[in-house]
C-alpha cells in the first residue's frame, strides 16, 4: 500500500532554486514537485495534506559534525544519540553524521561497532558516521579501505590534543596517501598542540587558570600554522582535505590561497564563531566555560572572514560540532585550571534558525542558506541527492519553516540535555514548524510526533565535491 502526503503552498527552496509549487511524496520520497494552482499539483490526491501557505519548504538539515555521547576529558557528551537526535529534529535537521572514535590501541572496527551500538534503534532521524583515527598504523590503513567499501568514507585526524586523539605529521601523511587511494576524505582539526601544550603549562604556571586563557593559548596563528601544513601534506599526498571548526581569518586566508591554485580543500565553520567571541569565553563567575571549545571562540572581528568566506565558497559548510556538557558537573571539572574544562558547546538544535537570522541579518541568501546547512554538508559526504535537496527521488526529508515566527534562544524551551544555551536571550526570527523524515512526521506544528529508531543508519559514497 503506498502512502501520500502532499504539501501545498510554500515557497520550495533549494541550494539552487525558489519556486512556489507543491510537493507529491510517495513511499517516504519525494515523487514529483509542481507550480502551486496548476491543473498537474490540483489532480494530485493523497491521504495526508500539509498547507504551507506563507511558509517556506526546505530540505531538512544535515548536521556533518556532531559528538553524541562523545568521552571527552574523563566525561561524556551530555547528549544521547536519542535526545541529540530528537533535538536535532526539532531544530530542522534531519540528518546528522556522528564521529565514531577509534581509541588508541584499538582498532577503527570496534570504535565503529560501539557507535554503531549506542546509536542503533536510538535516533530519530537518519545518520551516518565519520571516523575518529587516532592511532595510525598499517592495520589501520587497511581498515580505513573497509570502511570506505562499507560506507564510512570520511576519517578525521587531529593535529591537537597530544596523548588523546593526535596524529603527528608522518600519520597523517600515510592516511592522508591511503585516502588518496581509496577515495576517502580526510578531516582535519588543525591545530598545533604540542605548541598549545607548551603555552598552557605557561599560562597555568603563572597562574591564568580562568576560561578566557583557553582562547588566548589556542592562538589563531596556531590554527593558520596547522591549516597551512594540512593543506601541503594533503598536497603531497594528491589527496583532498576538509578542514573541520575553523575559527581564525587567518586559517580562512590558507584555505583560500589553497582554493585559488586549485585544490581540492575544503573548510568548515560552526554557528558558535559566526554568533559568539571571546567576549563569551571572558564571562565572569566560570560562566565562560559555557564557551569553551577548540577551536576557540575567537574575537569579533574574525566574523567578517568567516561570513565573507561563506559567501566565496572558501568556506564551503556550516555544522554545528554539537558537544554538550552541562555546566554543573562537567564544565566545573576544570574550574582552577582552564585546560580540564571538556571542550565543546551545545546547538544541534540552533543551526538552521541561526543561519536563518543570517539570512535576515544580509549575510547569506536564502539559496545560500541551504547551500552550506543541507545540500553542501550532502555533497560533500557522498549522500546528495538523497539527502539535501528537495527533487523527484530524493528522500522527504522535509522542513516547513516559518520565516515570520519570532523566538528567544533559551535552556527554558530548548530540547537539548544540556542545562544551559550558548545562545541565551538571543531574539531570532524564523521557526520550525513541521519536520518530515522519509515522509514520517518528526515534528507536527511544534510537537513532537517521532519515536526513537524512526532514524537508520545511512552508508555514504565518497566525496561528491571534487573538483
Ligand atoms: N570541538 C570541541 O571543542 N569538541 C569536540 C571535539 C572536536 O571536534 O575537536
Ligand atoms: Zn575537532
Ligand atoms: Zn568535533
Amino acid at each position: 500500500m503506498s502512502s501520500r502526503t502532499v504539501i501545498r503552498g510554500g515557497l520550495v527552496i533549494t541550494a539552487s532554486d525558489e519556486i512556489h509549487a507543491d510537493v507529491l511524496i510517495e513511499d517516504g520520497r519525494v515523487a514529483a514537485l509542481a507550480a502551486s494552482g496548476t491543473p498537474a499539483a490540483e489532480a494530485w490526491t493523497a491521504e495526508r495534506t500539509i498547507d504551507a501557505t506563507g511558509k517556506y519548504v526546505i530540505p531538512g538539515g544535515v548536521d556533518a559534525h556532531t559528538h553524541m555521547e562523545l568521552p571527552f576529558g574523563g566525561t561524556f557528551a551530555s547528549d544521547t544519540f536519542e535526545t541529540g537526535t530528537r533535538a536535532a529534529a526539532w531544530g530542522g535537521t534531519t540528518t546528522i553524521v556522528d564521529f565514531a572514535v577509534q581509541s588508541v590501541g584499538h582498532s577503527l572496527r570496534e570504535g565503529l561497532d560501539a557507535w554503531h551500538a549506542k546509536a542503533e534503534g536510538n535516533c530519530a532521524i537518519d545518520y551516518g558516521f565519520h571516523m575518529i583515527v587516532s592511532d595510525v598504523h598499517q592495520e589501520t590503513l587497511k581498515e580505513m579501505d573497509l570502511l570506505v567499501e562499507e560506507g564510512v568514507t570520511s576519517f578525521k585526524q587531529f593535529m591537537a590534543y597530544p596523548g588523546v586523539f593526535y596524529s603527528d605529521d608522518g600519520q597523517i601523511l600515510r592516511a592522508m596517501q591511503r585516502s588518496a587511494d581509496n577515495g576517502g576524505l580526510i578531516m582535519m582539526h588543525a591545530e598545533n598542540g604540542i605548541a598549545i601544550d607548551v603555552l598552557v603549562e605557561q599560562a597555568l604556571a603563572r597562574g591564568e587558570t580562568d576560561p578566557r586563557y583557553h582562547g588566548e593559548v589556542r592562538k589563531a596563528l596556531l590554527e593558520a600554522e596547522a591549516t597551512h601544513r594540512a593543506i601541503k601534506l594533503a598536497q603531497v599526498a594528491g589527496a583532498p582535505l576538509y578542514v573541520v571548526h575553523v575559527s581564525a581569518m587567518e586559517a580562512v586566508a590558507e584555505l583560500a590561497r589553497a582554493r585559488d591554485e586549485g585544490l581540492n580543500v575544503f573548510g568548515e565553520t560552526c554557528p558558535q564563531y559566526l554568533f559568539l567571541s571571546t567576549d563569551n569565553l571572558a564571562e565572569p563567575d566560570f560562566e565562560g566555560s559555557k564557551y569553551v571549545c577548540s577551536t576557540p571562540l575567537r574575537p569579533k572581528e574574525h566574523q567578517a572572514k568567516l561570513w565573507q568566506g561563506l559567501r566565496t565558497n572558501d568556506l564551503q559548510v556550516v555544522s554545528t560540532d554539537h558537544c554538550p556538557f552541562c555546566f554543573v558537573g562537567q564544565k566545573e571539572l576544570g574550574r582552577g585550571d582552564f585546560s580540564k574544562i571538556p571542550n565543546g558547546l551545545p546547538g544541534v538544535e540552533n543551526r538552521m534558525d541561526l543561519l536563518h537570522q543570517a539570512v535576515v541579518d544580509g549575510h547569506i541568501s536564502r539559496r545560500r542558506w541551504i547551500e552550506i546547512a543541507c545540500a553542501a554538508p550532502a555533497r560533500m559526504f557522498g549522500m546528495y541527492p538523497k539527502k539535501g535537496t528537495i527533487a523527484p527521488g530524493a528522500d522527504a526529508d522535509i522542513v516547513i519553516y516559518d520565516p515570520h515566527a519570532e523566538q528567544v534562544m533559551s535552556v527554558d524551551t530548548h530540547h537539548m540535555n544540556v542545562d544551559y544555551s550558548a545562545y541565551e536571550g538571543k531574539h531570532v526570527t524564523g521557526r520550525v514548524e513541521t519536520v518530515l523524515s522519509r515522509g514520517e512526521l518528526v515534528i507536527t506544528e511544534r510537537e513532537y510526533t517521532g519515536h526513537a529508531g524512526h532514524g537508520t543508519y545511512t552508508p555514504r559514497s565518497t566525496c561528491q565535491y571534487l573538483n
